[in-house]
């Protein structure tokens, strides 16, 4: 096993031994704190180019299957852990997190001291950070990475290129896929849905001619200011018909309401409370997400908040005054769970049945 290097944009360096790939590559290194669920964590979109730190000791140990995955190839960048599992074991695992990352070409780092690293985020904020073999200099790497350009566009890399459906009897879902996780296909299917998945980029006169019953908008990585094309869209999409965001698709339907969107100093990636405003009750969820409503820009625009977060007050969760529209922050299909609020996909539907009686009515009248 050789020997292989953590270094953070800042200069601070972490050694271990690595697994997975040998090659050096560069990412947004976060933290996750979830116990388990490292498989969706990994083949989750939204986390596509990251280097994750798990907080959770020790992972590997029930290996990868098949049915966990969220998209068919993994996103993230790189993996730091404590400890991988020597010796994984579970009755549906074809494999271990070694192996699958060699596969992969994705490089991990074990037996970091992952409280010191995760403590130095929580300070100094998330940054950019390298794996590489340790032979090679602090200099040149620091170089590297504080010359690499803002990625912007990280959607079209995730993104369906041509439309695709998911057959069904039920209402028609039309999917905007901003690097949708399998876990809210697996949601709207089991409900029966009719689903066409269009690319980020499909324009609203495309999508009205599916005559969709309610759109979706999907989580997915990087920015929402870098996709305005999507903001346009939702625009003209608001009051046409039943609209739905998670992660990405919330961030872009504030954006397309008037809200603003802004940073995390290091983003809440597993599990986080949140406050349901209507009822008070609390839920735990899943997410994995760096930017945020700015919760202030909220006055003035028909937006009112539906979810907070107990940690923080951030704006989970937003819904239109006038229209059939609202979205959260956090994956409300779990996968990984918990699944408190998996209740939401049922909301969406009751809206669009809502909505075409209105719209019967209307017409009869
Ligand atoms: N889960 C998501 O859809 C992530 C949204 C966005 N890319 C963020 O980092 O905040």
């Amino acid at each position: 096993m050789t020997k292989q290097q953590l270094v953070l944009e800042d200069g601070t360096t972490f050694i271990g031994t690595g697994f997975g790939s040998t090659e050096s590559i560069s990412g947004e290194v976060v933290f996750y704190n979830g116990i388990t669920g490292y498989q969706e964590m990994i083949s989750d979109p939204a986390n596509a180019g990251k280097i994750i730190v798990m907080t959770q000791p020790l992972v590997g140990n029930y290996g990868i299957n098949q049915d966990d995955f969220e998209t068919l190839d993994p996103c993230i960048n790189g993996l730091i852990v404590k400890e991988v599992s020597d010796y994984p074991s579970n009755f549906r695992m074809d494999e271990s997190l070694d192996s699958f990352f060699k596969a992969h070409d994705i490089p991990g780092i074990t037996g970091v001291d992952t409280r010191k690293l995760v403590t130095h985020i929580r300070n100094q904020g998330s940054m950019k950070g390298s794996i590489t073999n340790i032979e090679s200099s602090l200099d040149s790497i620091i170089e590297t990475l504080t010359s690499i350009p803002e990625q912007t566009n990280v959607v079209e890399q995730v993104s369906a290129v041509k439309p695709y459906i998911i057959p069904g009897r039920g209402s028609r879902i039309v999917i905007i896929d901003l690097g949708i996780k399998h876990g809210i296909l697996r949601e709207l299917t089991k409900r029966g849905c009719h689903i066409t998945v269009v690319p980020y980029n499909y324009g609203f006169e495309k999508i009205m001619r599916l005559k969709p019953e309610g759109v979706l908008l999907s989580n997915g990585p990087g920015n929402p200011t870098a996709i305005p094309e999507v903001i346009e869209t939702i625009k003209e999409l608001i009051g046409k018909t039943p609209l739905f965001g998670i992660g990405l698709g919330q961030l872009l339907f504030g954006l397309a309401c008037g809200a603003s969107t802004e940073k995390l100093p290091y983003g809440q990636y597993g599990n986080y409370p949140v406050k349901d405003l209507e009822t008070n009750q609390s839920h735990l969820v899943a997410k994995s997400q760096s930017y945020t409503i700015t919760n202030n820009s909220l006055d003035g625009t028909k937006l009112e908040k539906i979810y907070i977060g107990l940690n923080d007050k951030t704006v989970e969760g937003l819904k239109h005054k006038e229209y059939p529209a609202f979205s959260v922050q956090f994956n409300p299909e779990g996968s990984p769970g918990p699944e408190d609020i998996i209740y939401l996909f049922d909301s969406f539907l009751q809206e669009i049945k809502q909505f075409s009686e209105n719209k019967e009515d209307t017409s009869n009248a």
